[in-house]
């Protein structure tokens, strides 16, 4: 038995006892009353003196170690407290009779945990136990958890299962939160008080790997990269390098850029930041949103190529003497340097937080200065490009509810011989009708392949003749020029 349980017996006993005494009064003269009066609130005075005691004496003969967490810190509630309200109400949900249902602000679903105030938990085959009690100091609702185990296993339980549960606490919380997206203000609207140079609404794309057409070898490769990353701070810490990972997607139009990075987030539940560099003034701005952003997310400029002059050779001189030298001439445009976001990237302010992944888009990688794109910024490069039979495959598959089909074979044949965007093959899948008709979807995409196999055709006949012709000119005002 608990020795606080003891103690609520020995309570309840005390209890029963005043209310005999009560009932005895009423036969009792006044005087006599007085006296039980007394009597009864001395004992009680006593009784906390003898348990202030006790409760020295038990703890320090006790095999037990007891760490409180309190609900609240000061004014501040307390970060370990619901990290450590999260793990214990999810520890064996299943097994539990009594569980308690949430949907709290942020929550993108509803979470069950446990309701029981006393919860057993087992790390590297030791014992401890997680009570929670109603705050002794507070005469609201607040609450303390208790954390008891074996004197002996002290090293164990205040190092690596404290860090465990932490984390396992946060990481619950993380997945159970709902995913923001953010998008930063101009910076007239910032305020000196309140912190909203980003605002936010929740992310709700359902794009996920499973649902991305691309080739499953490259797909695979980059959820071991996302993994891997994800994991990996403490391997990062040993290389010295900030925890963060920077990844260049390009390709035409249509074919899943946008689409890859909502499927990241979705993935390792990061909120995404998407950095309009057209609004950002200047390098300054962009240094304070990026300190503006939170661990463990994913920060987008798309169009890197659109938004600033990112393309040319980077002056000499270093980051800081070049900023003035590529500022635009219009006042009125964003003055962010390419410097500026190389700094963005990697420089010393980029490792105000950890965990981060920077995505950069482009239809034009050849339009990019190397130095932006240079391994250790862009770490991995990723071709987004015209869909491939794979790729087919798995749209087929999400679109149509299709594995194989007698019209696949066609279909092959022509996506080699034609350049069509995923965007443009699902726009062909799609049911045009409530009920799916697989034949008649994959009627349409052979017709519109077939029409963009003209298409093309044609053109290259144009093009071979424009050529033709300028060849056929030259050659002619070459002769009239010899004669
Ligand atoms: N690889 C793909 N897998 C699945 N769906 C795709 C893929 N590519 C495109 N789509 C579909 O086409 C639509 C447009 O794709 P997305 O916006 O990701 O293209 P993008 O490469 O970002 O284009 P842009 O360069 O114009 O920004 C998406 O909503 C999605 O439905
Ligand atoms: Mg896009």
């Amino acid at each position: 038995m608990m020795i606080g349980e003891s103690w609520a017996q020995i309570g309840s006993t005390i209890a029963g006892l005043m209310f005999t005494l009560a009932t005895l009064q009423q036969f009792f003269p006044h005087q006599l009353r007085l006296s039980l009066q007394q009597f009864v609130l001395a004992s009680l005075q006593q009784f906390s003196l003898v348990q202030k005691l006790c409760d020295k004496l038990v703890n320090l003969f006790s095999p037990y170690i007891h760490i409180t967490f309190p609900e609240y810190s000061g004014y501040w509630s307390n970060q370990a407290f619901d990290a450590i309200e999260t793990y214990v109400g999810a520890l064996s949900t299943t097994k539990a009779s009594l569980l308690k249902g949430s949907l709290v602000q942020n929550s993108k679903a509803l979470v069950l945990t446990r309701d029981d105030r006393k919860v057993c938990d087992e790390f590297n085959a030791v014992q401890v136990w997680w009570v929670l009690e109603p705050s002794p100091t507070s005469s609201s609702e607040d609450k303390y958890f208790q954390l008891i185990f074996h004197r002996q296993h002290r090293d164990l339980i205040t190092g690596s299962y404290l860090d465990h549960v932490l984390e396992q606490g946060k990481a619950i919380q993380a997945k159970n939160k709902q995913r923001r997206l953010y998008t930063n203000n101009p910076s007239e609207n910032w305020s000196s008080y309140k912190k909203n140079l980003w605002s936010d609404i929740a992310f709700e794309s359902p794009a996920t790997f499973q649902t991305i057409a691309m080739d499953p070898n490259k797909k695979e490769e980059i959820i071991n990269d996302l993994v891997s990353f994800s994991k990996g701070k403490e391997y990062y810490m040993k290389l010295g390098k900030p925890w963060k990972r920077g990844y260049l997607l390009y390709g035409p139009p249509g074919t899943g850029k946008s689409t890859m990075i909502a499927a990241m987030a979705n993935f390792l539940n990061y909120d995404i930041y998407d950095l309009e560099l057209t609004t950002v003034k200047n390098n300054t701005e962009l240094r304070k949103l990026l300190t503006e952003t939170s661990s463990k997310s994913i920060i987008v400029i798309e169009d890197i190529d659109c938004s600033l002059d990112v393309t040319g050779e980077r002056k000499k001189g270093g980051p800081k003497s070049n900023e003035k030298e590529t500022e635009p001439e219009n006042e009125k445009t964003s003055k962010v340097t390419l410097s500026g976001i190389l700094n963005f990237i990697d420089g010393t302010w980029s490792a105000c937080g950890t965990g981060r992944i920077f995505v950069f888009t482009t239809n034009h990688i050849d339009k990019l200065d190397p130095a932006l794109i240079r391994r250790g910024r862009m770490d991995m490069h990723i071709e987004l490009s015209y869909c491939s039979f794979e790729a087919f495959k798995i749209l087929a598959k999400n679109y149509l509810d299709v594995d194989s089909h007698d019209l696949f074979e066609k279909i092959g044949i022509l996506l080699k011989e034609t350049e069509m965007t995923p965007a443009d093959v699902a726009e062909n899948l799609m049911p045009k009708r409530e009920k799916k008709d697989p034949d008649a979807c994959l009627n349409s995409l052979i017709q519109a392949l077939e029409d963009a196999k003209e298409k093309a055709k044609l053109k290259a006949e144009k093009e071979k003749n424009i050529k033709i012709n300028k060849g056929k000119n030259m050659k002619f005002y070459a002769k009239r020029l010899l004669f």
